[in-house]
């Protein structure tokens, strides 16, 4: 964590009782970090941390219970919600009818945002988490931009092409996706303690853009968000808690805030209707994040040398764990009225050479039939090079539907009730190779640095990288080297240990010094990120998330950003 002793103690933020500003001072991140915003993010934390606290702990001990032999089951207790015919989630509104296509990309920098609302995706989901590093400068950019994006006064100019970026005339429905329960936010304290980062994320957006978003975008309802890697549907009633004050403290109907849940946890899969019970009057249905639910196959099964992955480039949705996984969310989702949006596929424009660009093209094309004819209601991009293409897809199938949820059409209403738990945990096939090592290396040596520098989502070898992807690769080179995998090495067999990746990790990092230059090698964040990756890799112990690992050598004090002086 650096300290910046010399930055003047005033101006400074003027913060309510208990809260103290630890970020730089800048008279625009003033106008988020209000004394009434402030205060509303310390409700939000006074009241829910206990809980949030409970939760990561009940976290702990499942994953205490899977290292000992446990598998993630459904939940004996909650069966009478699971079978339970008499209940629906409220109805959607009109507004999210159709999320036949979904942009996704960081909440900054600003010109993205503003592309990403004129992409002719029907909502942007703006990123506060796997796409985003958090940064104070980033986080407190992306709120100006939402906030002014909600106002439809965002604008921006790029000086250097003479380019100036404005809002066109039916720019997407913003969805915001905060932190997860997880990850602290280091330059925020209440009560001496770092603020929960996702409270901070949504306690500010909310503040500042409820009743600009209701008035216009919502049309009566919202704001929208997308919430992420939660693992049991109690971490869903923290989040319905926490609606629940936002709306009583905004004065606006209960049951406004919609939100997406990201299944991509593994533990999730088995609490999906109890997850939408829980928020069935906030509900805007579920989302495969398809990413780092691989991640977390691979977390939770650790302890497992009978569950090792073959390489990440084999575990895609064809797999009958993932195929399993997306029809059971579908069933899911539709039995209880809301939409079933599926995930990311990986790639992305590739400029230089039309040929691969078309192969990339059909890659994506091919993952979002699955998905339509799986049933799903909506998909998403990862960039606007994108959109015409999965449009096409999904308006095509759905012939001038807004979405299927009440068709009980659909591959996974065809598979009728038959997702078992058997479905869901069967372990995916293919081959284990030393080129996957690499693969691995080479791309979370590169994210982890990119990430350092203020980057969450980066391309790398013509796929979008971010802190899900990434994390994949580090969780598995971690299991190959805990269980000694056997690795194919183009017809020999070798045996991954510390040493092999040492040497791979060299090897790679040569490469990718050959690769980005030696300059931009030098001047970026590449060394410490490869030594990062390595000891993350070979730790005797998973660390839980990469990004919290890492998290405080991104974070940079400003002591007297808030305190003693106040404005
Ligand atoms: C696992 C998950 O959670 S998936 C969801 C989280 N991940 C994401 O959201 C990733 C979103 N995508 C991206 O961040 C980007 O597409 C990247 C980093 C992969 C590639 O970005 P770039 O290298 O800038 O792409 P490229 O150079 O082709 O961009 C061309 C133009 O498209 C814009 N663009 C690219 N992706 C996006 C996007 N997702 N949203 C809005 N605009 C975008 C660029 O800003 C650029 O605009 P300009 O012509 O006005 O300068
Ligand atoms: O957030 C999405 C994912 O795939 O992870
Ligand atoms: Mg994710």
């Amino acid at each position: 964590m650096a300290t910046n002793a010399a930055a003047p103690p005033c101006p400074c933020y003027d913060t309510p009782e208990g809260v103290d500003i630890l970020g730089r001072y800048d008279p625009e991140f003033a106008a988020i970090l209000t004394r009434d915003s402030l205060a509303f993010v310390a409700g939000l934390q006074r009241e829910f941390r206990g809980a949030v606290r409970y939760a990561m702990e009940r976290r702990r001990e499942a994953q205490r219970r899977y290292d000992a032999g446990e598998l993630p089951r459904f939940d004996p207790a909650t069966r009478p919600v699971r079978e339970a015919g008499g209940w629906a989630c409220a109805p959607v509104p009109p507004a999210i009818a159709d999320r036949t296509v979904e942009i996704t990309g960081p909440a900054e920098p600003r010109k993205m945002v503003i592309n990403a609302l004129n992409s002719g995706a029907k909502v942007f989901m703006a990123d506060f988490e796997d796409a985003l590093s958090p940064t104070w400068e980033n986080l407190m950019r992306g709120q100006v931009n939402l906030r002014d994006a909600v106002a439809g006064t965002i604008t921006y100019r790029d000086a250097a092409r003479g380019r100036e970026y404005r809002l066109g005339d039916r720019p997407a429905t913003l969805f915001v996706r905060p932190r997860g329960w997880h990850l602290p936010e280091a330059h925020v304290l209440v009560d001496g303690e770092p603020a929960i980062g996702c409270l901070v994320d949504f306690g500010l957006y909310f503040f500042h853009s409820h009743a600009a978003f209701r008035s216009g975008q919502g049309a009566g309802f919202g704001p929208f968000f997308y919430l992420p890697k939660m693992e049991h549907s109690r971490e869903a009633r923290i989040w319905k808690g926490v609606f629940e004050r936002a709306e009583k403290e905004a004065g606006i109907g209960r049951g406004s805030i919609r939100a997406t849940v990201l299944v991509e946890t593994l533990p999730a899969v088995f609490q999906m209707e109890e997850i939408l019970h829980e928020l069935r009057d906030h509900s805007a249905g579920l989302n495969c994040g398809r990413w780092d639910y691989i991640f977390s196959y691979v977390k939770t099964f650790r302890a497992r040398p009978d569950r090792l992955l073959p390489d990440r480039a084999l575990v895609g949705m064809a797999q009958h764990f993932m195929r399993s996984y997306s029809h059971l969310l579908i069933q899911t989702c539709h039995r209880r009225g809301v939409h079933a949006m599926g995930g990311m596929a990986a790639q992305i424009p590739i400029k230089d050479d039309a040929a691969a660009n078309e192969a990339a093209l059909e890659l994506v094309r091919k993952d979002k039939l699955r998905e339509v004819r799986a049933g799903h209601d909506g998909t998403w991009a990862a960039h606007p090079g994108l959109i015409p293409a999965i449009r096409e897809v999904f308006e095509g199938h759905l012939g001038g539907r807004p979405n299927q949820i009440d068709a009980a059409a659909g591959d996974a209403a065809r598979a009728g009730v038959a997702v078992t738990e058997e479905d869901l945990l069967q372990p995916p096939r293919g081959a284990r190779t030393v080129e996957g090592l690499r693969h691995n290396t080479r791309v979370g040596v590169q994210y982890v640095a990119a990430w350092l520098s203020g980057s969450g989502s980066v391309p790398l070898y013509n796929l979008m990288e971010d802190a899900a992807t990434a994390e994949i690769s580090r969780v598995q080179n971690w299991q190959w080297l805990r269980h000694g995998a056997v690795l194919d090495a183009g017809g020999v067999e070798v045996r991954a240990t510390p040493e092999l990746l040492a040497r791979v990790v060299e090897e790679e990092m040569a490469r990718v010094e050959a690769e980005v230059g030696a300059e931009r090698f030098r001047r970026g964040r590449y060394a410490e990120a490869g030594r990062i990756f390595s000891r993350q890799c070979t730790a005797p112990e998973l660390d839980d998330f990469l990004t919290l690992d890492a998290y405080n050598l991104i974070v940079v004090h400003h002591p007297g950003a808030s305190s003693p002086c106040k404005l």
